[in-house]
């Protein structure tokens, strides 16, 4: 019976332990360039002993962007400072992985500790795109431009070039975001689509775009390392998705070569209240994913917890955690897990472990 701290292989890769850093937007980076700030906040969580490092939503078309200051894998200007952060993050022993993405209509918004609101043209915003001309809502109020074919075929485009360019820069796990709202699930989900084409109406035709983008990026992605895909597994809504769709959708992915889904929820409209937040709130759609569309998942949601976290895992509930917030608070949750689970010997670091 797996346990927190065991090893787990994915293609050709070996995590050190079933502990993933939650890719988190940190909305620090200037034209998308990552930078000193990124090497200390993913390298240090390297250190603390987490086995897969997951890079922050990483936008594939600067239009893509949630806002001015994340992280972009747009242009080839952008790998040099990537190589640079994974290399720390192999030397030390974790896996680096990124999360690409493209926020749809969410994005031109200011940084939340500016405001999470749309961001004006004059304030440095810019024209977005969605499946349907549909605001998000409340503080996020810009209509985005309905997308024509072209404009997605362009970012499925993008998605392949990012993909490319993440393999330049050392990344060994790529993960889709697919989730929170953002241009992927805008498309799956009924609440955010209603194109009268073939990328709207039937279950078969919203998740068209989600299909159709994974294999374009399975076309050039290494099969050596694992590709992966963030599902919002429910939108907590009456007449949006469900937890069933996200198995059958699942299903589907794995079929075109996803080998793990990361069981996240929500965000595709202002409507939180159904939302039952609380220790590990989503790891059920995780358990469910598993079994019933027989594919690998994480789960990830207020686990905060090393006992938590180790249950989740001993009990065949997902095969890896992936720390958020937690992590946010402590770069070292790991190493501190393992010596809550009494595993911690082996996670320091040569430089501490020989001075203790
Ligand atoms: C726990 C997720 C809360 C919703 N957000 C998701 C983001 C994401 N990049 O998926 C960034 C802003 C907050």
């Amino acid at each position: 019976m797996p346990q927190l701290f065991d090893t787990y292989q994915l293609k050709g890769i070996t995590l050190r332990n079933r502990i993933g850093v939650s890719p988190m937007c940190q909305y620090s980076s200037h034209d998308g360039v990552a930078t000193d700030w990124h090497l200390v906040h993913l390298g240090s969580r390297a250190v603390g002993g987490a086995g897969l490092i997951i890079a922050e939503a990483t936008a594939v078309e600067a239009r893509g962007r949630i806002s001015p200051g994340d992280a972009g894998i747009w242009a080839d200007k952008h790998i040099e400072p990537l190589q640079r952060i994974n290399q720390f993050i192999k030397a030390h022993g974790a896996v680096p992985g990124i999360q690409i993405a493209h926020a749809g209509r969410k994005a031109s918004s200011a940084r939340p500790w500016e405001g999470d609101h749309s961001l004006k043209d004059e304030e440095g915003g810019w024209e977005t795109i969605a499946p349907s001309p549909l605001a998000f809502g409340n503080k996020l109020w810009r209509v985005p431009n309905e997308m024509t074919k072209e404009d997605i075929q362009e970012v499925q485009n993008a998605f392949r070039a990012a993909a490319l360019r993440a393999l330049e820069a050392g990344y060994e796990w790529l993960e889709l975001h697919f989730a929170h709202g953002y241009l992927a699930h805008s498309f799956y989900s009924p609440l955010a689509n209603q194109r009268k084409d073939e990328y709207g109406g039937s279950f078969v035709n919203r998740i068209r775009f989600a299909i159709e983008t994974t294999q374009t990026v399975r076309e050039v992605w290494s099969e050596r390392f694992p590709l992966t895909a963030r599902l919002s597994c429910s939108d907590w809504v009456e007449g949006g998705w469900t937890i069933e769709d996200s198995v059958e959708l699942a299903k589907k992915l794995k079929i075109e070569g996803v080998d793990l889904i990361d069981c996240s929820s929500g965000f595709n409209s202002p409507d939180y209240k159904n939302y039952p937040f609380g220790a590990g709130w989503q790891v059920p759609f995780a358990e469910k994913i598993r079994h019933e569309a027989e594919i690998a998942t994480a789960a990830v949601g207020s686990i905060t917890s090393p006992v938590q976290a180790d249950e989740i895992i001993r009990n065949g509930r997902a095969d890896i955690v992936l720390i958020g917030r937690e992590m946010l608070r402590d770069p070292y949750w790991a190493y501190r897990a393992a010596q809550e689970l009494h595993q911690a010997e082996k996670l320091l670091p040569i430089q501490y472990a020989s001075g203790l």
